[in-house]
């Protein structure tokens, strides 16, 4: 038995959760008049109604428990002063050094990384003001109109998604493309809609070792040099964000043109970083500095607000709650905001890459479920597809609802539409439909009763399905930053409690390292005998198609 499975609070929260199994959250809507107002929290701007949850006043406070139980501030503490938390990689955690606004010194082995980060700003910043006022300009002398911003993963899914969630605030002067994936078809897509007198390349790896990063970026160096560019030019069109120096110079990028970033920025939590610069260039610097203002709010909320009106706590506790004592194996987020369409992806990223392990800190195999498989899409149109499951599927899914109060650019109709979707969502996911008002309805339709019960079970909506409803007044850059940092402090905490070290990532490095093999497979350049019988069949049929002719 594990040391979380064995601790008398977890023991307590299985015996709670079989008494709360047996309730149904309308029964406590219609006997507490005051758990709505009560089951709420604000921070940052963020106010979160979570009173449709399948939690009563023993849950909570045992959850809270528990957490104090998994020495969740110690180790809070541990990641915010530069401790080499992720143990598998030697490596201190620090995000929230690049936006820690405070005057707080961030020691990481003995030095202060403050000014590093400060000057990486400057640096950012500057950038941005010579593109957009035109003085940085292409070889050719024309301002540069087009940023091709390369990078995948964490050094892609960050600058693209915020960016896109912050299209109401986008500048005039450049238009930033996104490439990640090494298919061809998108880097060939979005090279042939540009002209390279006017792009500049933004390269973004932190490792500079990524292959989809390094391929596209050599592609589009091939299509610059072809167009008319020459070596020296280079210079004036691409620049690289990445913690490998050498590895960059080595390349070809000049050392002026590349933005530092360390090895205490994890992948996925490096929009905070250089690796931010596409933002920062489509949105102008104070709107970047604004999302990273935002982190830096909720990263204080997180540190100085009591556990229980903690907000990424409370989460994180919840979804303990669904994944091990619910047996929940998914958790879905709904945007109702058509620009924050990408968080979920955002979020996925975050979380699956960070939990998604099987061995504690220590290396033993867990006895209990952890990360859960993190989905969704905008509202309202998974309502017309995939909410069916979430309504009457045969297991729960914990849903978070999300929607800016005001947006921009919209008539008062479809926003009124659009809330209505979201809190008629979350009321019939908590309600549910009885059998009994189901038969009711069925009656004077000229049905036999045991058609009538046959249909009315069909429609019966057992109700009793989670959710939180987050609200904002509108989508700015602080609250964007704050709503992220959330998630990422939410991920955090079920990765203490879990005893997981949430910061590396073996199995998408194993995954990297067997697709360089391969390729020389396909290239011809390796012995067919370091492949499976089955790989070596596929990789045979694609040499097959591939044979000249
Ligand atoms: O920035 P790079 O070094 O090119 O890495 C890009 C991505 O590579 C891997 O897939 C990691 O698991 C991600 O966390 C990382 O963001």
């Amino acid at each position: 038995m594990s040391v979380l499975t064995s601790l008398p609070e977890w023991k307590k929260l299985s015996k709670i959760a079989e008494t709360v199994k047996s309730a149904h959250m309308r029964d406590w809507f219609a006997s507490d008049n005051e758990r709505a107002e009560k089951m709420t929290l604000n921070a940052c701007g963020i106010y979160l109604d979570y009173s449709k949850n399948r939690v009563n006043d023993d849950a909570l406070s045992s959850l809270f428990d528990l957490a104090r139980a998994c020495n969740l501030k110690t180790i809070r503490t541990s990641m915010f002063e530069g401790e080499h938390i992720n143990t598998t990689e030697g490596r201190a955690v620090l995000h929230t050094a690049l936006r820690n606004f405070s005057d707080r010194p961030v020691m990481v082995d003995g030095e202060d990384v403050m000014p590093e980060v400060h000057a990486t700003l400057e640096k950012m910043k500057g950038f941005t003001e010579s593109i957009h006022s035109g003085e940085h300009k292409g070889y050719t002398g024309k301002p540069v109109k087009h940023i091709v911003a390369i990078g995948i993963g964490g050094s892609f899914l960050g600058p693209k998604i915020m960016t896109e969630a912050l299209k109401p605030h986008t500048v005039d002067a450049v238009k930033v493309h996104f490439v990640a994936n090494v298919d061809g078809c998108h880097i060939h897509d979005v090279l042939s809609s540009v002209d390279f007198e006017e792009t500049l390349v933004v390269m973004s790896s932190k490792s500079f070792t990524t292959q989809e990063t390094l391929q596209n970026t050599l592609t589009a160096k091939d299509w610059f040099l072809k167009s008319g560019g020459t070596q020296q030019d280079i210079a004036k069109h691409f620049v690289a964000v990445s913690s490998n120096v050498k590895a960059a110079t080595d390349f070809g990028i000049s050392e002026d043109n590349i933005f530092p970033m360390w090895d205490w920025v994890g992948g996925r939590y490096s929009l905070w970083s250089a690796i931010g610069l596409p933002i920062s260039l489509a949105l102008g610097f104070d709107n970047y500095k604004a999302l990273l203002e935002g982190a830096f709010e909720m990263d204080t909320h997180f540190t100085t607000a009591p556990l229980e009106e903690n907000m990424p706590v409370l989460l994180g506790l919840l979804g303990v709650w669904y994944r091990n004592f619910f047996d929940a194996q998914s958790h879905v987020l709904l945007p109702y905001y058509h620009y924050l369409r990408g968080l979920p992806a955002y979020v996925q990223q975050l979380d699956m890459e960070s939990n998604g392990k099987e061995v504690t800190q220590t290396g033993e195999s867990v006895d209990y479920p952890t990360g859960p498989i993190i989905w969704g899409s905008e509202g309202t149109n998974g309502q017309h597809s995939f909410h069916q499951l979430i309504h009457q599927g045969s297991g729960i899914i914990p849903a978070d609802f999300m929607l800016p109060l005001n947006v921009p650019n919209q008539d008062d109709t479809h926003h009124a539409m659009l809330a209505s979707n979201c809190f008629g969502q979350t009321q019939a996911l908590m309600q549910g439909k009885s059998f009994e008002a189901c038969y009711a309805d069925l009656e004077g339709q000229g049905l036999d009763d045991a058609e009538r019960k046959r249909l009315a079970a069909h429609k019966t909506m057992p109700g009793n399905k989670p959710s939180n409803t987050f609200l904002f007044d509108s989508l700015t850059p602080k609250t964007l930053g704050s709503l992220v940092a959330m998630y990422e402090h939410k991920v955090f905490v079920q990765g203490v409690i879990w005893n997981l070290n949430s910061f590396d990532q073996w199995g998408v490095e194993l995954g990297k390292a067997l697709g360089n093999q391969v390729l020389a497979g396909i290239q011809g350049e390796a012995d067919k005998d370091n492949f499976d019988a089955s790989t070596q069949q596929l990789i045979a049929r694609f040499r097959a198609a591939n044979a000249p002719k």
